[in-house]
């Protein structure tokens, strides 16, 4: 059996258990089993060299944006009117097949906008070319996901599965776990509050199941049992996410309102040029760019080229 179809195999297994205090150690268990599959998912093949058909596109600038959605939601467009860099749009679904690099020139600094083929439920699995999406998601600084505001809710959460099931997290920060590997002295669990999702035999059990038998933990904060597997995996990548819904041309006015009110989100439309200064400001404000000016002693400062610092 291949690891798709046992990790499919262990989530509806998951999915027939009930969840209550009997079951929960044994869900934890379930629930390390799919990340340990996971992570095997994402090493390259035995015998290759673990690159090549990826999208290799240099770093530029002072941070790197990445236009993440469903095909034909607008991010060709998008790069388009943000960059000056022309990138096809059509109204037929992949017509981006590689990824296109553009420049935002935004407050004297200078951002890298790629833009990239539109993926689909399934990429994390290695569907269409959702793997090397993903990879170039994960080497940037800021995420947007653009979304088609006529189209269901449903795709912003397919989209954040696809790119969690890869180890990605958006808008949140690494668990406040302390765990060390030790060589000897058994295991080690403490927590510095009340814990209400995780305890001792829940922890040893999912241990057990890396295969760990010597460790310090210390639990600093109320975490759950997918926060202690994404610390003992340790590949994980948080990165900042701004949900971007395009279009908004062809919604009525309520909706647009209820849209521009979720949290992290944009609402925009390319076709009128509607919002995007709104849309700078806050990929600058969440990509945390701070700028210096450097004086030469007796001389004035450069305002034209500022050293760019990341706050976050
Ligand atoms: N009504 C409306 N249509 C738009 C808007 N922005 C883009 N479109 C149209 O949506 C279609 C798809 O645009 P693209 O920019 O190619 O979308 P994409 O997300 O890059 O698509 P793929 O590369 O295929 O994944 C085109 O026909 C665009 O003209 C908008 O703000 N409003
Ligand atoms: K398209
Ligand atoms: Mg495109």
């Amino acid at each position: 059996m291949g690891i798709i179809e046992r990790i499919k195999e262990i989530e509806a297994e998951m999915a027939r258990t009930q969840k209550n205090k009997a079951t929960e150690y044994h869900l934890g268990q379930l629930k390390a089993k799919i990340a340990k599959l996971r992570t095997q998912l994402l090493e390259p093949p035995k015998g290759s060299s673990g690159g090549g058909d990826g999208f290799e596109v240099t770093k530029f600038g002072h941070g790197r944006v990445a236009l993440i959605g469903f095909p034909s939601v607008g991010k060709s467009t998008l790069l388009t009117m943000l960059t000056g860099t022309h990138s096809e749009a059509a109204s037929y679904e992949f017509t981006t097949l590689t990824c296109i690099p553009g420049i935002i020139h935004y407050n004297d600094t200078k951002i890298q906008l790629l833009d990239l083929p539109g993926i689909i439920e399934g990429a994390s699995e290695g569907k269409g070319r959702g793997r090397q999406v993903i990879a170039v998601a994960k080497s940037s600084d800021l995420v947007l996901m653009v979304l088609d505001a006529s189209k269901s809710e449903g795709h912003r959460q397919i989209l954040t599965k696809e790119l969690e099931a890869v180890g990605l997290r958006l808008n949140k920060r690494p668990p406040q776990i302390y765990f060390k590997k030790k060589k000897t002295g058994g295991i080690s669990f403490n927590s510095t509050l009340p814990l209400t999702h995780v305890d001792e035999k829940l922890c040893y059990q999912i241990l057990h199941e890396y295969k760990i038998h010597n460790a310090e933990v210390l639990f600093r904060e109320d975490a759950t049992v997918d926060d202690l597997i994404d610390v003992i995996e340790g590949n994980r990548k948080y990165i900042k996410c701004v949900y971007v819904y395009n279009k908004i041309d062809v919604i009525g006015i309520d909706d647009v309102d209820k849209l521009a009110r979720q949290p992290n989100s944009v609402v925009i439309s390319c076709n009128l040029k509607l919002n995007l200064d709104r849309l700078l400001s806050k990929m600058w404000e969440e990509m945390g760019l701070v700028r210096v000016y450097t004086k030469p002693q007796g001389q004035q400062p450069d305002f034209s080229d500022p050293v760019v610092l990341s706050a976050v």
